[in-house]
């Protein structure tokens, strides 16, 4: 069952365009939304948020249409935005007291105990936090009226090492129950490979890959071996990275078969960094 729907979704911005997007997010799992920088991440996240509208196509939540349920929909979303949108002058329990009054759901408790095990002091004003203490702050609010949907734009940019694997044990937790949905977006492969299940993989607007992660990294595998070999025996690469000691690069499992084996070529599976290296084609 899908948490969200895109269905023939277009949008232009400038040059920049996202053509007739098909794509769910599995409701129960962790999604991650990764690609290169401008490949339309925040574009799709805001979409579903509907702070932004298609110019063709939908999104649906829950299958329904922001069309006639908006405030349904959004009362049942928690997001985490990559920019600062809180009031600066408020205290930190100022700002909160104001986002707990949209959601009837609000857990007072929840915040409570996220607010403690983040550190963040009710007297702190908001432009006092650091960057990383908004993010939790955020996170804390997103949490606090129990959202069916947890929705993150970038939430681990800027933070240190801990607090990222701390707010990726936090989401694990937080669908255990299996009826919660998370969708992240992300440029660190890692977290991917640690926390997602299912994986949305785009390029300049495209979809180049949705579904499991297993799947993803079951569709290649990383071949290496002495540049001579390129040259005797070329071969259906995906992108390729070449120095003195020799050729790594990407190759489907399908063209696997027609690698002319030997001893000096050696193959692996990939890592979900490795794949995304070599499918961006800068190398
Ligand atoms: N309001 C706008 N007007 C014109 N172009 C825009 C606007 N918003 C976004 N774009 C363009 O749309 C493209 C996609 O941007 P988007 O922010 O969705 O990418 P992203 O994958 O989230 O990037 P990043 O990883 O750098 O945050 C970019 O080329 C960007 O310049």
């Amino acid at each position: 069952m899908s948490a969200i729907e895109f269905r023939q979704y277009s949008k232009r911005n400038g040059d920049f365009k996202i053509d007739n997007l098909n794509f769910q997010i599995e409701k129960g799992f962790i999604t991650g939304l990764i690609g290169p920088n401008g490949s339309g991440k925040t574009t799709l996240i805001r979409s579903v948020m509907n702070l932004i509208r298609p110019d063709e196509g939908e999104v649906l939540v829950f299958n329904q249409s922001y069309l006639n349920k908006e405030r349904e929909i959004k009362q049942k979303i928690g997001f985490v935005y990559d920019e600062d949108f809180f009031y600066d002058h408020l205290t930190v329990k100022e700002m909160k007291n104001i986002v707990a009054a949209f959601y009837p759901s609000w857990n007072d408790l929840l915040f409570q105990r996220y607010q403690h095990d983040f550190a963040l002091p009710d007297k702190r004003k908001m432009r006092e936090l650091s960057k990383g203490m908004k993010t939790k702050f955020a996170l804390a609010v997103a949490l606090a009226h129990e959202p069916e949907l947890l929705i993150m734009d970038e939430p681990t940019a800027g933070l240190d090492s801990i607090f990222r694997r701390e707010i990726l044990s936090i989401l694990s937790g937080y669908i255990q129950d299996g009826n919660r949905t998370v969708l992240f977006s992300t440029h660190i492969s890692m977290e991917l490979e640690r926390i997602a299940d299912y994986i949305v993989y785009i390029q300049n607007g495209s979809l180049q890959f949705s579904g499991t992660k297993e799947d993803l990294l079951d569709t290649y595998m990383l071949v290496k071996g002495p540049n001579a070999q390129l040259q005797q025996h070329p071969l259906p690469l995906i992108g390729l990275q070449q120095s003195s000691l020799g050729f790594e690069a990407l190759i489907t499992k399908d063209n696997y078969t027609s690698i002319p084996w030997n001893e000096r070529i050696a193959a692996e599976k990939p890592s979900l960094d490795d794949i995304l290296f070599f499918t961006q084609g800068r190398n």
